[in-house]
């Protein structure tokens, strides 16, 4: 059994066909996290439902749909959320700690950190942390894609052995369910590919959609990690304890991957890159197999605000990523140094270092075309 788990549960597993908030769905969750606490499982909760629970209380008469109107209605919600949640897990004598972050908190090791350690106070004292995005600063750029790449960060924040994603939907098809009657489930699924962000379908497609494909992002940056994950359903009494046994309704998405030493783990999964550079075909062979460093040679150019220290995201002419890391070069040194040898690079920009990023600070991120599906 896992000693420590993330669960997520979305806006579609929380409202009433109305739209607002369910509080029979609430104490249903609260419940089932509970058979798990008892048993002595560490659970964390990242939970939507915020704008939901408060946007009729308002005065709006639909789910609004402008960011200042959802970001009033969550601000309303969260405390009706958070209060729907203590009562829920005070049935149970647990205590619900409500924690709210945004993109950034992650982005800055200080404040990661900070997160960290209250949660492991939190979980230390049994109770369960309660997270959700800080909707009122978070616009755009703060912005997670959806809670699901929140929890996938949490997890990996939190070093946990399992990330279970719940749904409307039993897991991952081989197309979007609601519109081929021929799609089958997935029920396991060792490498992320692009294939599967294709069968999750593209930008521009219906809401839904969007929602499958953010849930493979967030497998993939728990797997990253070192977080096996689940994505699946549980609406009946004792499915979340079966999911979290091996026997839930949806796809296990494995991991191979032991947790990242914790600076790498932070540079890969949790960073939030401050530029890109583009890299040649030799220098992506030497970064994806050849455990080599980042050499100006090997560079085309670069974009973004970045300084020695931040972390980039490095990409192929294809604008493909392969992956980051910390860089020894400020954006003005990169595209000075592109495509020098390296001594006179390094003369060129008086750089403190030759590598401009160092394999010891490089985490591959790259997604391959195809890998093995298991129905
Ligand atoms: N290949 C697919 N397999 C399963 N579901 C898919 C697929 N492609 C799209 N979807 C849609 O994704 C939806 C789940 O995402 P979403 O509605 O955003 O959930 P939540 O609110 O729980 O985050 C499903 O109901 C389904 O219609
Ligand atoms: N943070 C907001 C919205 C988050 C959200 O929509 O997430 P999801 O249901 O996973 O698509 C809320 O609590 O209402």
């Amino acid at each position: 059994m896992n000693r420590r788990i993330v669960v997520k549960i979305g806006s579609s597993s929380l409202t009433s066909e109305e739209g607002g908030l369910s509080r029979e769905r609430v104490r249903f969750y609260a419940d089932e996290l509970a058979k798990l606490h008892r048993q002595g499982v560490q659970t964390l909760l990242v939970t939507s439902g915020a704008v939901a629970a408060g946007f009729r209380r308002l005065g709006y008469e639909t789910r609004p749909k402008l960011v200042h109107e959802k970001q009033a209605a969550a601000a309303v919600g969260q405390a009706l959320l958070m209060q729907a949640y203590q009562e829920a897990f005070a049935a149970h004598d647990i205590p619900a700690a409500q924690i709210l972050l945004t993109r950034p908190d992650f982005g800055n090791r200080g404040r990661a950190q900070n997160a960290e350690r209250t949660i492991e106070e939190l979980l230390k004292l049994r109770a369960v942390p309660i997270i959700n995005e800080n909707d009122t600063v978070a616009t755009d750029e703060l912005k997670f894609s959806e809670n699901d790449t929140l929890s996938a960060l949490v997890a990996n924040l939190t070093k946990a052995d399992g990330l279970y994603i719940l749904t409307d939907i039993e897991g991952l098809y081989t197309a979007d369910p609601r519109k081929d009657p021929n799609a089958k489930r997935i029920g396991r699924i060792d490498v992320i590919s692009e294939e599967l962000y294709r069968i999750a379908g593209g930008a521009g497609s219906s809401v839904g959609t969007g929602g499958m494909r953010s849930k493979i992002e967030a497998a993939r940056i728990a797997m990253g990690g070192g977080v096996a994950t689940f994505i699946g359903r549980v609406t009946e009494p004792g499915e979340l304890v079966q999911a979290v046994e091996g026997s839930g309704r949806g796809t296990y998405f494995t991991t191979s991957l032991h947790s990242l030493p914790a600076k790498k783990k932070w540079i890969g999964f949790l960073s939030v890159p401050q530029g890109r550079i583009v890299v040649d075909r030799g220098a992506e062979a030497a970064l994806l197999h050849g455990g080599k460093s980042l050499l100006p040679a090997g560079i085309r150019g670069a974009e973004g605000d970045f300084h020695l220290g931040d972390v980039v995201e490095v990409i192929n002419e294809e604008g493909k990523t392969l992956g980051r890391g910390v860089t020894n070069y400020a954006v003005w040194q990169v595209t000075a140094a592109a495509g020098l040898p390296s001594e006179e690079a390094q003369r060129r920009v008086e750089a403190p270092r030759v590598e401009v990023i160092h394999r010891d600070e490089w985490v591959t991120t790259h997604v391959q075309k195809e890998a093995e599906i298991h129905e």
